[in-house]
């Protein structure tokens, strides 16, 4: 039995009005195609990035293996001056390594102090973010982050979430990003904002039988596309070349509503993780029962759930 798909809709030359008004709304992913990002998508060879954002040091994931696997942590982390980063993800065998010739490179750049501080790319790449234009189908205090997003041939980054809207811009390389809808959640194998389900093209059947229900939303991205991932949509990317990516994520919630000590954009809002909390408890106190009524009582208040939180205008 086949996985069922769903189509992620493609537009070309689509205005900011025509986004807002017609395609933001229906809170699907969308590739938008033909859209100016300014001088980024000629000048951003390997020698230009190098030679333009220098020695500034970037922590980067490292993996001797294209998946990565956030569970047995098959990579390390490693710092190496951008000029040398870029030079070796572009490149499959390497003089220089850490782990293995072959090994595969990933940066999601940070802010400063990634404690504190929150990605964006005017700040810590002023030089580069002249060249990109954001695309702003968004008011200007919704803006959160803007991350670098820059991969070997062949990496995969593991099916997540993350919270906020977000447009994922393909500068070079192709990518391949595979998406599930939120609601598809309880077929993921979640842990986190993470899935378990590394292998999404060749998934383990036997440990994830639940996955074959997960509708497989599939697209391709080319040099110059804007991907629209709504907040809470899941995405695995593969990419097939070396490429260069910024993503920007923008608040679609009221900001009081996000967790203040997120710079990741992937914290639960906090009314989320209070209710979870709070459901955590509820948990705790029903271990008061016999299993008999435990059992009972857990029944009807996953009912009660359902019938009180769950929202009716989905397809
Ligand atoms: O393209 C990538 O490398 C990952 C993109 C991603 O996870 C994001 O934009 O949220
Ligand atoms: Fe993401």
């Amino acid at each position: 039995m086949a996985q069922p798909t769903g189509p992620v809709a493609r537009h070309s030359g689509v205005s900011r009005e025509q986004f807002r008004q017609d395609i933001y709304p229906l809170r699907k992913p969308a590739v938008l195609k033909g859209i100016d990002l300014g001088t980024c998508t000629t000048k951003w060879t390997v020698d230009y990035l190098s030679q333009t954002a220098g020695t500034k040091e970037v922590k980067i994931h490292v993996s001797t293996v294209p998946q990565m696997d956030f569970l047995s942590k098959n990579f390390v982390y490693r710092t190496l001056p951008f000029d040398v980063f870029v030079r070796r993800a572009a490149e499959v065998k390497h003089n220089e390594y850490f782990i293995s010739e072959d090994e595969k490179y990933y940066l999601r750049s940070l802010g400063e102090d990634p404690r504190k501080d929150i990605a964006d790319i005017r700040k810590q790449f002023p030089s580069l973010a002249e060249d990109i234009q954001i695309p702003e189908y968004f008011e200007k205090e919704q803006f959160f982050s803007s991350v670098f997003r820059i991969s070997s041939a062949g990496l995969q980054l593991w099916t997540h979430y993350d919270i906020m809207d977000n447009f994922l811009i393909q500068i070079t390389g192709n990518k391949r990003v595979i998406l599930y809808n939120p609601r598809d959640a309880p077929y993921l194998y979640l842990a986190g904002t993470k899935s378990e389900v590394l292998n999404v093209d060749n998934p383990d059947l036997e440990k994830y039988p639940l996955f074959m229900k997960a509708r497989r939303y599939e697209c391709s991205l080319e040099a110059g596309d804007v991907l629209f991932i709504p907040a809470l949509w899941f995405h695995n990317v593969i990419s097939e070349e070396f490429g260069v990516g910024v993503n920007v994520f923008w608040k679609h919630l009221p900001s009081e509503c996000y967790d203040k000590t997120d710079t990741y954009g992937n914290k639960d809002p906090t009314a989320a993780s209070r209710a979870v909390q709070i459901l955590d408890r509820a948990l705790k106190t029903l271990e008061e029962l016999p299993e008999e009524y435990r059992d009972f009582y857990a029944r009807r208040m996953v009912l009660r759930i359902q019938e009180k939180a769950y929202s009716t205008n989905y397809e």
